[in-house]
């Protein structure tokens, strides 16, 4: 893959969200009421995401990427800059807007246990989005239900069980389907194998992979770890202190690092996934 300009789809395409000189800034509890201070999480960052592609965002504990990516989902306005969807801004968006920015945009936590409601069967789980955007009937919502237990690769079986009676690994499949329920056109998986048990972590990363490409789906993949994020991404932005440092295909990325501080981390890098 050719080198990349900062902040710039790899197809060409009107990107599905596009942040442009994006700040958001914290703020501290060490301020006083009269003398706020405020942590810069996010510090003049570009950035895009379009259908068909993976990004993956790497950098270590506290340099900003989970910040980013609340703007991205919507979680987080930012204290300045631009947030394109579809090439509009978004951040004062109607609720039109919302509504399909709710669709097209969906996120996978790191942590399935809390990101699902333990009283709730995975049934129930999967059944909500389509409720709550008025998606089809009671027929047709379990036949979805049925399909995104199958693109996900759970029996059947799981539908009527709460998400503490399966596995760590299939409650993050779990997760993964609930934000496919809609149909996104981007998915933002925030450190999504980080709190799984080594042993599935790959198993994870593969069905992330497989979906990406059988839905051609844009996919921003987190993690503080290089090596998880090669092995998912086309593309990679290092993040240090708030701002991308370094932006480039995979294989650039690695081949050929730039910046000092990407060196550091492929130099640190553990073995693929830890294993
Ligand atoms: N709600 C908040 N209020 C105050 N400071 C915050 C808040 N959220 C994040 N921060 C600070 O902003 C900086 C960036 O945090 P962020 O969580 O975005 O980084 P990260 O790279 O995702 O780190 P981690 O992987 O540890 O979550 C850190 O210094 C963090 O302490």
């Amino acid at each position: 893959m050719s080198k990349q300009a900062a902040g710039k789809p790899v197809s060409g395409a009107t990107p599905v969200i596009e942040l442009k000189d994006l700040h958001v800034h914290h703020r501290t509890r060490s301020g006083g009421l009269f003398k706020p201070s405020y942590v810069k999480a996010v510090n003049g960052v570009n950035f895009s995401i379009s259908r068909g592609e993976t990004v993956g965002i790497v950098g270590e504990s506290g340099c900003g990427k989970s910040t980013l990516a609340s703007v991205l989902v919507g979680l987080q306005t930012p204290t300045s800059g631009e947030v394109l969807f579809h090439g509009k801004p978004a951040i004062k968006r109607n609720a039109a807007m919302r509504k399909e920015f709710g669709r097209s945009v969906s996120v996978v936590f790191q942590d399935p246990s809390t990101a699902l409601n333990p009283r709730m069967t995975i049934q129930d789980i999967l059944l909500d989005p389509l409720v709550i955007h008025g998606i089809g009937n009671g027929a047709s919502r379990l036949a979805k239900v049925h399909e995104l237990l199958a693109l996900v690769g759970l029996p059947q079986s799981a539908a009527e069980v709460t998400p503490s009676q399966v596995s760590g690994g299939q409650r993050q499949r779990v997760a993964i389907a609930r934000a496919l329920a809609l149909g996104p056109d981007i998915m933002v998986a925030d450190e999504p194998t980080s709190a799984l048990d080594v042993s599935v972590r790959a198993q994870v990363l593969n069905l992330l992979s497989d979906l990406k490409k059988e839905l051609n789906l844009g996919m921003v993949f987190i993690s503080h770890d290089i090596q998880t994020v090669r092995y998912v991404s086309d593309r990679i932005a290092v993040m240090y202190y708030g701002q991308i440092v370094e932006e480039g295909s995979a294989e650039q990325i690695f081949d050929n690092p730039s910046n000092d501080y990407t060196k550091k981390l492929l130099g640190a890098a553990p073995s693929l996934l830890h294993l």
